[in-house]
């Protein structure tokens, strides 16, 4: 009887339980526009929560639910590692971005944003694009990465890129005892944005490459740039990828994409790239240090945008960002060694060293308040 009343209860509480780490979940509904969508702030310890905006056809409420908590939590480890005063956050829109965007979905949801009072800043993700905010920077102020004609940072998967490359360089040192890109061979998931950005450096290196995409378009254009170089690349399928003969393993496409099916197939000695949210589990961490495959913390690696979007509070200064970016690589460096010498994995050694900033941190100020003046100049905010 008791144990169906507890039972009963934490059914009824269900929602509650699984944002139970989170602060604020936010669903924001407009029908006159179609806006659906869920902003996730997870914990505001170092500052306002920060966080792109992804726009995807999730099949249902529970899958949207499921990638923003997950994305907002990382956040909060992503800014204390990266050090900047914020906290983690993020949104996501329901829909088709090639279908069901508008100017007024865009405007609709930064008046949500706006509603928040500064609590949470948003930009571009994976879906939508500078041009999106536009529409929603009439709305609000709290948003973030928008073009350089806007009076925004412009790309940031600029220094996402050079981010991943310091994690590359870092990795190599420890692993090869040398920081020449050109010396090891590389498998790439995902020319986009980022990794066709990565893909072109190490070229320019001199490396050997094998890569995968889904858009025949970046396959050519890799190879036309191979052409131009001294490197070397190699189209492979893409569930081939995984199995390839590499010593770095560069996933530059999507989440969950180290886990039970994949592992057993790897030959790299290291995983370094940008996608947010690798490990599909916790466990898979520990399967890898297990098989001796160094894992370089997705959310240092990929955290040279959050330091620009972030940056850009202070006003434009790409030198300033790129100084900045290049602290990743003694950040992997330190998380290696922190791993090696504490028997963690080097995931749990990221996160552990991030709780202890944010509840050092947390002493000061364990909440942020919005009246409160910010500490950085933001437009037209003073
Ligand atoms: N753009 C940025 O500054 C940041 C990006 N990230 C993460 O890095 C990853 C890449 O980001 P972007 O380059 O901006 O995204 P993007 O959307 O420009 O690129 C993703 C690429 O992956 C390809 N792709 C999709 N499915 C594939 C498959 N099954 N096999 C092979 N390739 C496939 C796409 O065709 C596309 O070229 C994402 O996970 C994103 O969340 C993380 C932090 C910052
Ligand atoms: O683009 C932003 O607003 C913050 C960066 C971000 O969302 C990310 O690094 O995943």
């Amino acid at each position: 009887m008791m144990l169906a009343e507890k039972t009963s209860i934490t059914k009824e509480f269900e929602l509650f339980d699984r944002m139970s780490e989170h602060e604020q979940v936010v669903f924001c509904n407009d029908p006159s526009t179609g806006l659906r969508a869920i902003i996730a702030i997870h914990n505001t310890t170092l500052g306002p929560a920060i966080g792109g905006c992804r726009m995807q056809p999730y099949a249902s409420v529970e899958e949207a639910l499921e990638d923003v908590l997950r994305l907002s939590k990382g956040m909060t480890y992503k800014c204390a590692a990266a050090d900047v005063d914020f906290g983690g956050g993020k949104a996501v829109i329901i829909g088709d971005p090639k279908t069901d965007k508008s100017p007024e979905l865009f405007r609709a949801f930064g008046q949500f944003v706006n509603s928040l009072g500064g609590r949470f800043y948003t930009g571009t993700d994976m879906g939508t694009t500078m041009d999106d905010f536009i529409h929603a920077m009439k709305e609000t102020n709290f948003i973030n990465g928008l073009p350089e004609a806007y009076g925004g940072g412009g790309d940031s998967s600029i220094p996402t890129a050079e981010g991943v490359l310091y994690g590359i360089k870092a990795t190599n040192q420890f692993a090869f005892g040398h920081d020449d890109l050109s010396r090891q061979i590389y498998s790439i998931q995902g020319l986009g944005k980022v990794g066709f950005k990565v893909a072109t450096k190490l070229l320019e290196a001199g490396a050997r490459i094998y890569v995968t995409d889904i858009n025949e378009e970046s396959l050519r254009a890799i190879e036309e740039v191979a052409g131009r170089t001294t490197g070397s690349v190699q189209i492979v399928a893409s569930e081939d990828i995984y199995s390839q003969e590499a010593d770095l393993f560069i996933p530059c496409a999507f989440g969950g994409i180290i886990n039970d099916a994949t592992i057993p197939q790897f030959k790299v000695k290291a995983i370094v790239g940008s996608a947010n949210n690798q490990l599909l589990d916790d466990r898979h961490g520990k399967q890898l240090r297990d098989r001796g495959i160094l894992y370089a913390p997705d959310y240092i690696v990929n955290s040279g945008g959050l330091i620009q979007v972030a940056d850009e509070l202070y006003g434009i200064n790409h030198e300033r960002v790129l100084a900045k970016t290049k602290h990743i690589y003694d950040a992997i460096l330190e998380v290696y060694k922190e791993a090696e010498y504490s028997g963690k994995t080097t995931e749990e050694s990221a996160n552990a060293m991030c709780e202890r900033r944010i509840a050092e941190r947390g002493k000061r100020n364990n909440f942020y308040s919005a009246p409160m003046k910010p500490k950085w100049a933001i437009r037209n905010l003073s």
